[in-house]
């Protein structure tokens, strides 16, 4: 059984069709990508998978149950997590606070018995270390470049420990050497049997580290293979004709 289900989803805003009957799945275990020119519908298939966009029509399913209109916060809880194109972190607190906070939203009230203080701060340094940001932890969030605060919106994700991790553009701002170390990561995520599902413009990573990936245009999914079926693919070569020379983008 796969452990997300997006089924015939329609989203309509007014005159604009965002995404037109999507249909694809992720499952445990495996890193999937989401990919397609500007203006494809990835960002909104995100919103709605995640409970922030409800759909004009479709249905969304996560570990076996339908979650179309459950609430962002019981989704969470379920054990879906998503970082954003738009980085959220507290920008004047350090970076190890912001993923102290993220670790007690997910513990609540347990987070005031003392015995837990202790293991907490053990968790923090394990998630700091984990996405390669121990060296950043007293530094104020809004004084880390781009793509570091990408890594603590990693963190801070991956703080309530989710079964699903939808990444929006997670290797933005970053170079060579932390793409090449993040790539990496999302194996080891993976591998730990989480899905991951990540929108991404960088092509070498997600053809490097994806099982599989999705390719939408104009809010329809109109391809799904691996990553070299999904690269010798004409309608997904024709859909990024315009964007850019599909050689180097693929
Ligand atoms: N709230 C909204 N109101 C009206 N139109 C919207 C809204 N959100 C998205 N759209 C439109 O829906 C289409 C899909 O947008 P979306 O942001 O999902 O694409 P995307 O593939 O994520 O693009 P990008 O790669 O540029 O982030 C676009 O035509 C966009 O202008």
């Amino acid at each position: 059984m796969s452990l997300l289900e997006v089924d015939d989803v329609v989203v309509r805003f007014g005159g604009v069709t965002a995404v037109d009957h999507a249909s694809f799945t992720a499952s445990a275990g495996r890193v999937i990508g989401l990919i397609g020119p500007n203006g494809a519908g990835k960002t909104t298939c995100f919103n709605v998978i995640s409970g922030l966009q409800r759909p004009t029509s479709g249905r969304v399913r996560f570990r076996g149950r339908d979650v179309t209109s459950t609430p962002v916060h019981r989704r969470a809880k379920r054990g879906m997590g998503r970082t954003f194109q738009r980085l959220e972190a507290f920008g004047s607190l350090s970076v190890a606070d912001n993923v102290r906070a993220a670790v007690d939203i997910h513990h609540g009230l347990s987070g005031l018995l003392t015995p837990w203080r202790r293991s907490r701060e053990a968790r923090v340094d394990a998630l700091l270390d984990r996405v390669g940001l121990a060296h950043y932890a007293d530094e104020r969030a809004d004084a880390i470049p781009t793509g570091t605060a990408r890594l603590l919106e990693l963190a801070r994700c991956l703080a309530a420990d989710p079964r699903l991790l939808l990444l929006d553009e997670p290797s933005s701002g970053l170079n060579e050497t932390e793409t090449t170390a993040f790539g990496a990561l999302l194996r080891e995520l993976a591998a730990e049997g989480r899905g991951v599902l990540m929108v991404e413009h960088d092509m070498a990573l997600v053809m490097s580290v994806c099982d599989e990936i999705h390719a939408l245009d104009f809010g329809r999914v109109i391809a799904t293979g691996t990553p070299a079926e999904i690269r010798d693919d004409p309608a997904v070569r024709r859909a990024y004709l315009g964007d850019a020379d599909t050689e180097r983008v693929m």
